[in-house]
């Protein structure tokens, strides 16, 4: 029998299925890899924001993490949200010489502009976690958070995705322009060259879990053995396609349609 494409997310959740682990599984059952789940918090959110948090206890997130390692190997996982720096020590010492493809999203922030993560825990992530990953996801506030300069331009974006390598220690960056104006471009930068990523905005506030959603399809992709450009390229037409047909769904900021590629294929 072919081996299955595992993979799995350490995450927050999210209750109205937009966001977080909820959105990762959604993407990894979409691309055809199983996908497993280490929740970190318990978020009460929605469209419209984030109500509420809960953080489980960091022994829990640790029995989570031995309860699937220590029986279902996985070839590649992410992270999302992880609140505070308790939580990140434990989780960077069981992951510390895994030796698996880590792609982490940096998630600060919600699209609703709650913020997700403690001050201090920015710092732990950017010396810390960074230079285990395999790739990272930011988008231009977390970039600007991570470089600490601003990020005004397509070339500023260049710039922090090559310092985020050389200087922060990333092992690869995929800086996002959601947060620009003019065509949706992100920029990947792989340690030896810069790869361009780029389609037409829509015109649509449904952009709730959109960073998730890409970052998970690129660790379905690289579960699944496409190298990184690939994986990301893939992941780019899934996450746009999530965004063009994404729902009108709730009172805020819509939820992106997993579906989408279906839609598309059937027109
Ligand atoms: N309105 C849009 N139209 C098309 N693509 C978009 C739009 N907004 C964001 N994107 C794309 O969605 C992905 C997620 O990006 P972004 O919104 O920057 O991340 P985050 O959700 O982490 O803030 C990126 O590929 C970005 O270019
Ligand atoms: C638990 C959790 N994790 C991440 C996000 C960010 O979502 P987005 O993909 O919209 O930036 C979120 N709203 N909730």
């Amino acid at each position: 029998m072919k081996s299955i494409p595992c993979a799995l997310t350490i995450a927050g959740t999210d209750p109205s299925g937009g966001a977080g682990i909820q959105a990762d599984l959604k993407t990894f059952q979409e691309l055809k890899t199983y996908g497993m789940s280490v929740i970190t918090s318990v978020v009460a959110q929605n469209t419209t924001g984030v109500q509420n948090v809960h953080h489980l206890p960091v022994e829990m997130i640790e029995q989570q993490l031995d309860s699937v390692m220590t029986d279902i190997p996985f070839q590649a996982f992410k992270t999302g949200m992880i609140a505070n720096v308790d939580m990140m020590q434990a989780i960077a010492q069981k992951i510390i010489g895994l030796n698996i493809t880590y792609v982490m999203d940096p998630v600060m922030v919600a699209t609703s502009g709650d913020p997700l993560i403690a001050r201090d825990a920015r710092d732990y992530l950017r010396k810390k976690l960074l230079p285990m990953t395999s790739l990272v996801t930011p988008n231009i506030p977390e970039a600007e958070d991570i470089t600490g300069e601003k990020i005004e331009t397509l070339d500023d974006m260049k710039k922090a995705a090559n310092q985020i390598v050389h200087e922060f220690g990333a092992g690869a960056s995929l800086v996002k322009g959601g947060h620009l104006q003019g065509e949706a471009i992100d920029f990947l930068y792989d340690g030896s060259s810069i790869h361009t990523f780029s389609t037409k905005r829509i015109d649509t506030k449904n952009t709730h879990g959109t960073g998730c959603t890409y970052s998970a399809a690129i660790t379905a992709y690289l579960s699944q053995g496409d190298s990184l450009p690939v994986a990301v390229k893939k992941a780019k037409d899934y996450v746009t396609a999530a965004i063009r047909h994404s729902f009108s769904l709730g009172h805020g900021s819509g939820p992106a349609n997993h579906w989408a590629q279906h839609m598309e294929r059937v027109r």
